[in-house]
């Protein structure tokens, strides 16, 4: 490995742009070299007092120049952000992980190109008791979501469903099924349920409530996995984003420290 490795960042947005100026900060073993934006003259003022500025470059160049790819744009350019990175081998660190369950091709394409895909646990907790317990015998795992209406808005399943999301008074299931089907119908909403899938036993043994709850400030995960050796119960209670309700103020700080997990000589956490 070489001493530095490099980093491009799809998105600007309440993650990206967190992450951005962390990693202009300094981190070491870790540099920014490029990022991708929807609107450049925005991401242009955006990193212009950045003390190493980044090249602001077209989604599918980040893998050309840079050795970690962080995707953290709307899952409809997900594709184009994975395959460019998985192309080239690089390191492919998704934001939008509800969009890599329909494409699990891009995993065994990975295989023949050498990229790895690293799933950061994001807004979520415990994925590394999560996955110690699916090294044995897992019989379920839940997820129950509860977000504030505005947090759920603009859902294709609340359309799907003619839920008027914000007009709901008192705290309402509006989701049960599996993190498959989660996923397809709240894609900027529920990324949790995907990792934790992902982490466990798949997304359609993995069981998913989503409550909207006008009485919550945060946006609120808890899982339950019972196992032969293990019961987990963790609840994680995520301050929303000034810029993105639906996104979680940790989500760029646990991606950072995923990143910083990639080079650092002391490692904590499986
Ligand atoms: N894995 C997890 O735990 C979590 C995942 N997410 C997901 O991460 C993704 C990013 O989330 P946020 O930063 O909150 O979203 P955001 O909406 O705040 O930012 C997304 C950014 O991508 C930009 N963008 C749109 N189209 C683009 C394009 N074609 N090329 C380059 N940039 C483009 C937008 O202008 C925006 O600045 C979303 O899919 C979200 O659902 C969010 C929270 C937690
Ligand atoms: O999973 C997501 O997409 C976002 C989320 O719930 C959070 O940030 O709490």
């Amino acid at each position: 490995m070489s001493a530095e490795l490099t980093v491009g960042i799809a998105g600007l947005g309440a993650i990206g742009l967190h992450l951005a100026r962390a990693l202009d900060k300094g981190v070491q073993g870790l540099r920014l070299v490029a990022v991708s934006a929807k609107d450049q003259t925005k991401a242009a003022a955006n990193v212009a007092g950045f003390a190493s500025k980044p090249a602001i470059v077209p989604l599918a160049q980040l893998a050309e120049m840079a050795d970690i790819v962080v995707e953290a744009a709307p899952a409809a350019v997900f594709e184009e952000v994975a395959s460019s990175a998985i192309e080239r081998g690089r390191v492919f660190v998704p934001s939008s992980c509800g969009a890599l369950l329909p494409r699990m091709h891009l995993v065994e394409r990975a295989k023949q190109t050498g990229a790895r895909i690293i799933v950061p646990t994001g807004a979520l907790l415990g994925l590394d008791a999560v996955r110690a317990a699916a090294e044995g015998n897992v019989s379920s795992v839940t997820i129950e979501t509860r977000k504030p209406p505005g947090g759920l808005v603009g859902a294709p399943y609340l359309d799907q469903q003619k839920i008027d999301v914000l007009a709901i008074t008192t705290p309402t299931m509006i989701f049960k099924g599996n993190a498959f089907d989660a996923a397809q119908g709240f894609p900027a909403n529920v990324n949790v349920a995907a990792a934790l899938a992902l982490a466990g036993i798949g997304p359609e043994r993995t069981m998913v409530e989503i409550w909207a709850d006008p009485a919550m400030t945060r946006n609120q995960h808890t899982i339950r996995v019972e196992s032969a050796e293990v019961r987990l119960t963790m609840t994680i209670e995520n301050v929303p984003s000034v810029e993105n309700p639906r996104t979680g103020k940790i989500t760029p700080l646990s991606i950072l420290a995923c990143l910083r997990g990639m080079t650092s000589t002391l490692k904590v956490g499986s």
